[in-house]
């Protein structure tokens, strides 16, 4: 046994991402400098760990468990593995479509401990879609994977800094078929759910989303497309009807500004490049991606596999630190209402 267990503390399982990404070098310098509340459990594969360790220069004691029940409160300078086998050895900067199923493995069973209770969070550091789609699996996102694996109707991306909460109806969805996706149903059921999770994850008793508009200038009263006025605006309406307390939809170009965000709980945008960039302008290296909806708590950090930093030391480990701290937190606030 690790440590001596702190029954109280959540045990948070963090994959381990794309191996030949920055996923490693974060888990590994994050969790070397930073003495986290909880017990964190890796799901990879320890070689892998070791390589890119002695590859960064970082000095870190790598513990292998058979089971996430043996993992200790973490201590700084120590990683707690649950050993996943990659297929081939992993080369920092280097993609192998040979290991894409290791990826998919470390996801699969962090969301089956989560969802059998053996973890109390998942935290992902970031996958290469691009390879993972390679092996013919359709793979467009950690949010819809697990989405898939929990049978959840309806789940939201929703990242987060300390200033902006920015959610999206329309996730990783190419831009030709955005329009079609904005329809009463989806608008609907994703602000209802950000709604509830604004409520219950994150203590907002009365939640105001502000509502960003498809079109340039909402459309520009039909001049400039025709879904605020035929779409998004009636389905406000109507969500207004139930109590929810809306915004727009307003002008997306304008709607990131002090004016709206400061009296308001989170931005609701149509999709991915609408709503992302503003947020990572504003916090990129320090956002958390949460995926709301889920029966299990999720998050992730606000960047890619950044192929060409991985193996270098020149990757920041910030997101990941909010990622888990905020895992950390929702986690604890579970137990709380669970008592
Ligand atoms: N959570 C996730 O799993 C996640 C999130 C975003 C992107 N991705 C995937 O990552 C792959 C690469 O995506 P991309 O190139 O669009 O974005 P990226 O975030 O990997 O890289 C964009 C730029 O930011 C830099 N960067 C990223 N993370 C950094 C960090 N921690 N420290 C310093 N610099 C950093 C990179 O060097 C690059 O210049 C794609 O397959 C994408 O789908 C995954
Ligand atoms: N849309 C996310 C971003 O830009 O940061 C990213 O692709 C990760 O999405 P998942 O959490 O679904 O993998």
């Amino acid at each position: 046994m690790v440590n001596q267990p702190h029954k109280a503390s959540p045990i948070i399982a963090i994959t381990s991402g794309e191996p030949a990404g920055i996923g490693p070098d974060i888990i590994l310098s994050a969790l070397s400098e930073t003495q986290f509340e909880a017990r964190l459990v890796v799901l990879a594969d320890p070689q892998l760990l070791a390589d890119r360790a002695l590859a960064l220069g970082i000095e870190i004691n790598i513990a292998c468990l058979e089971e996430a029940s043996q993992v200790g409160e973490h201590q700084q300078g120590t990683v707690c593995v649950l050993p996943i086998p990659l297929a081939t050895p992993a080369k920092a900067g280097e993609l192998d479509v040979a290991n894409a199923p290791y990826v998919l493995d470390t996801l699969r069973q962090a969301g089956e401990g989560c969802i059998a209770g053996r973890f109390d969070a998942i935290v992902t550091p970031p996958v290469h879609k691009g390879v993972l789609c390679d092996t013919g699996v359709h793979f467009s996102g950690h949010t819809e994977f697990f989405q898939a694996q929990c049978q959840s109707p309806h789940v939201v991306m929703m990242l987060a800094t300390e200033a902006m909460k920015v959610a999206l109806v329309t996730t990783h969805l190419p831009l030709k078929d955005v329009s079609d996706a904005i329809t009463e149903q989806s608008i609907s059921r994703v602000v209802r759910a950000l709604h509830q999770d604004l409520q219950a994850r994150f203590g907002i008793a009365h939640p105001r989303i502000l509502v960003c508009g498809l079109n340039p200038h909402a459309g520009e009263d039909g001049h400039l497309g025709k879904e605020e006025i035929e779409v998004i605006t009636p389905t406000l309406d109507a969500l207004r009807q139930e109590g929810l307390d809306l915004i727009g939809p307003l002008p997306a170009d304008t709607l990131f500004t002090p004016k709206y965000l400061d009296h308001a709980d989170c931005a609701l945008a149509m999709y991915h490049d609408q709503g992302l960039p503003v947020l990572k302008y504003s916090g990129f290296g320090n956002a958390v991606n949460i995926t709301l909806g889920l029966p299990i708590i999720r998050t992730s950090v606000d960047h890619g596999t950044a192929i060409d930093l991985a193996g270098t030391g020149k990757a920041h480990n910030g997101s990941l630190k909010v990622a888990i701290q905020h895992a950390i937190n929702m986690a604890n606030n579970a137990k709380k209402f669970s008592k």
